[in-house]
């Protein structure tokens, strides 16, 4: 559930008519409610409230400081990948000593930072980013807290760019290889191996695949106490899907249930790394009809929207839910569109044979587009990113003003004559 209900035919973002909202910021426009970020991230909190759990949001679905704070409030934890999006959730108010630090490629300098912060935990993917860890920390003078990110080679049958947990992948440490591995950092001197982490994959729908991913880590935890390795930390990511059109996935009370069963008896701490499923449906994309073209092919509704500031459908052929914010029929009447912007791709497109009835100056909501919707934004065809805005109740907040040229062009030069 979301707060993006219709209120005499208009669509509102908690108490306010987007109508208002794309008066007073423009479009394409990024509205998140603060409601449902709260009510998605307490979901998870509550389900493992019976547990030691760590829930570290992941920063990369929706990076405004507003968002990161507002779950910060709650006692959120937060899985970065970057240097970048550490420094955001310290702007925000962030715990640093609830970090993930997930990521293959860390720099040096990363790490670096995000010691002297005194981060959770980094989550390692090779041996040779466990010997830079180990000697970046010896630098310092540090000891540096460690999971592995473990490849569990399980199919999480999601969409193949965004599954991540199969042996072909370049993610984490093969399974067979992990005990070697654990055994070289646990004798690394600046090393303190605490924890098993993986992430299989993401918008997963079932749960089978989290689970089978569970035995295997618990089997490997096992593995690992036979040769003196005590693990006290299981971090199984995040992953959980949310609807687009007609999936149902799990709510995060089903997935702790079964999780907490297995993990019964245990002493060890739990994390996840949420992120789609905390930000998806909590944010929406509005977008204005410039044009509608209609030829004796295609329809083409053409919008201010484009897929440099969403581009899940041009990416991964990804459906999102497109609808009017106003319902009241126009004189156009209703027929099938293609949603598509002014960039010269053919690629350019929000959605595909949209029965919609619309007309030029009408507004349209990109549903579901909190999660990879701005943090993926570009500007390609030198566009601006659009604005975000914050409701919260009937106030709205601006927390991302929309870009301008000048920022675009800050930091280019021509050369000298
Ligand atoms: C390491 C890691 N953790 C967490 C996430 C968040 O995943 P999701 O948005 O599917 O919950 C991702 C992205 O898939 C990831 O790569
Ligand atoms: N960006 C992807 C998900 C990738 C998750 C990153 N680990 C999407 O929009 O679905």
């Amino acid at each position: 559930m979301d707060f993006f209900n219709y209120k005499n035919q208009v669509l509102q973002a908690e108490n306010v008519a987007l109508t208002d909202l794309a008066q007073e910021y423009g479009t394409p426009c990024y509205v998140y409610s603060r409601a449902t970020l709260e009510r998605h991230y307490s979901a998870y909190a509550d389900a493992f409230a019976s547990h030691p759990t760590l829930i570290c949001y992941a920063v990369k679905a929706c990076s405004n400081i507003a968002i990161l704070n507002v779950l910060a409030r709650l006692g959120s934890g937060f899985d970065i990948v970057s240097v970048g999006e550490l420094e955001r959730v310290l702007k925000a108010g962030g715990d640093p000593a609830k970090v993930m630090f997930s990521g293959l490629g860390k720099q040096a300098v990363e790490m670096r930072r995000a010691l002297e912060v005194g981060i959770h935990c980094f989550n390692v993917e090779s041996e040779a980013e466990l010997y830079r860890l180990d000697q970046v920390a010896g630098e310092m003078g540090k000891i540096a807290p460690v999971s592995l990110r473990v490849n569990p080679d399980v199919d999480a049958k999601t969409h193949p760019y965004i599954s991540t947990g199969l042996k072909e992948n370049k993610f984490g440490i093969d399974i067979k290889d992990a005990v070697r591995i654990y055994q070289i950092a646990h004798k690394l001197p600046n090393l303190n191996v605490m924890g098993v982490d993986c992430h299989i994959g993401s918008q997963l729908t079932e749960l089978k695949p989290f689970l089978d991913t569970f035995d295997r880590l618990i089997g490997l935890v096992d593995e690992l106490s036979a040769v003196g390795i005590e693990i006290k930390h299981l971090d199984l990511g995040g992953g959980l899907g949310v609807r687009y059109r007609d999936e149902v996935p799990p709510e995060p009370a089903e997935y702790a249930q079964l999780v907490l069963e297995k993990v019964k008896g245990r002493n060890v701490t739990l994390a996840f790394e949420p992120g789609r499923s905390i930000a998806a449906n909590a944010g929406l994309l509005v977008t204005q009809v410039e044009f509608l073209k209609c030829t004796a092919h295609k329809n083409f509704a053409i919008i201010d929207g484009a897929m440099n500031d969403l581009i899940r459908p041009s990416l991964y052929s990804a459906w999102m839910d497109i609808v009017p914010v106003s319902l009241a029929p126009t004189p156009e009447g209703s027929r099938s569109y293609d949603l598509v912007g002014p960039i010269c791709e053919t690629g350019d497109f929000l959605g595909k044979d949209r029965e919609l009835d619309i007309q030029a100056g009408d507004l349209l909501a990109v549903r579901s587009a909190g999660a990879y919707g701005f943090t993926m934004s570009s500007n390609y065809n030198s566009r601006n990113r659009a604005a975000e805005v914050m409701v919260d109740g009937d106030k709205t907040y601006l927390i991302r003003a929309r870009e301008t040229i000048e920022h675009q062009l800050a930091g280019e030069q021509v050369l000298p004559d």
